[in-house]
């Protein structure tokens, strides 16, 4: 989806342009739309102040079914096919109050400095919002850098504690062997269409409430490689997706009630010169009287049900957290 109208905040200033498609529509009809666009265009007001939230939850699959799909993935007869799989979890809010989604993520971006920060109005009053952590790959010219993020683990209550929980991730052999599905994907993906993949170290990430494994990769494109090749070959990674793609999807299809939506897809910005794209996760879909909130943890050989679903507890906690609940 391209909107019509995008808005990139920067250092120094604001940067807003203006979509037209050519291709199948009247050149007259396409003009006078994008100019009713722009005269539509309100002037900048404060924003709302964020209310507490009276709302109901709903968490979709429930514990058990949790724990039920753990337990198949992680069956012996299952990781011979497929290593990993990234299940996910919705958690609805309904709620009688209107929520400002633009309010919420400034309040959200303020706390995650190092993410991404993106929200696109889908309709007057439902827009998709969100922080991600996790680049998809980020282009210039031909240079490309992306990276395997994956592997999480709680912050501590001081920096001793948390030092102590990053060394931990750093040394686990579950998390260890999430981080390393996705990277040997990314490294296998990205053999035909480039030339010196090098990675990096693994290194931690630490958000507001949890830590993450990263390893950088950095490679020299092709110069027949577009972003439309990029774009074909790369998501969903193991990240949100899992290994093989093809089975792991099948699994998540088949498991999964609900609709991932917009989740774990992808956002961001594509040109000529340069690109830089985002995973869609710690998002949140906002309409009139619903807040969609979703989480995923990838599940391999010696993840364990409870603590995938204090993973997600976490997540989703950080997010409600700025709604003042959770
Ligand atoms: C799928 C999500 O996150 C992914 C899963 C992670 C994990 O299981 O350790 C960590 C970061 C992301 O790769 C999500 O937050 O929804």
């Amino acid at each position: 989806m391209l909107p019509r109208i995008e808005l990139k905040r920067h250092q120094g200033g604001a940067t807003l342009s203006l979509n037209l498609r050519f291709d199948d529509r009247c050149p007259s009809v396409e003009i006078a739309q994008a100019h009713a666009c722009l005269e539509a265009l309100a002037a900048e007001q404060p924003l709302p102040r964020l209310q507490p939230l009276v709302y109901q939850r709903e968490d979709r699959p429930s514990q058990q079914e949790w724990a039920a799909w753990v337990e198949l993935v992680t069956n012996p007869d299952h990781l011979v096919h497929t290593p990993k799989v990234v299940l996910s979890r919705e958690t609805r809010l309904t709620t009688p109050q209107p929520l400002n989604p633009w309010a919420l993520l400034s309040r959200w971006q303020s706390g995650a400095a190092a993410c991404f920060h993106f929200g696109v109005q889908l309709t007057p009053s439902g827009a998709f919002i969100g922080c991600p952590p996790e680049q998809l790959y980020k282009r210039e010219g031909r240079h490309l850098t992306t990276e395997a993020l994956a592997g999480t683990i709680r912050r501590g209550r001081d920096a001793a504690q948390d030092q102590a929980l990053a060394a931990e991730l750093l040394g686990d052999k579950k998390n260890t062997l999430e981080n390393q599905c996705v990277y040997q994907q990314l490294l296998t993906q990205l053999e035909p269409l480039s030339s010196q993949v090098q990675m990096g170290e693994a290194h931690i990430v630490k958000l507001r409430s949890v830590q993450h494994i990263r390893r950088l990769i950095h490679a020299e494109l092709h110069h027949s490689v577009t972003d439309h090749s990029l774009l074909s070959s790369l998501p969903p990674t193991p990240a949100v997706g899992g290994v093989p793609r093809e089975s792991a999807l099948a699994f998540i299809r088949q498991h999964e009630r609900h609709q991932r939506g917009w989740y774990s897809g992808v956002f961001g910005r594509i040109s000529h010169a340069s690109s830089d794209l985002a995973v869609t996760i710690r998002c949140a879909h906002i309409d009139s009287e619903m807040i969609r909130l979703y989480a995923g943890a990838g599940i391999v050989a010696g993840s364990q049900p409870d603590e995938e679903w204090r993973e997600l507890d976490t997540k989703i906690a950080d997010i409600m957290s700025l709604l003042g609940m959770g």
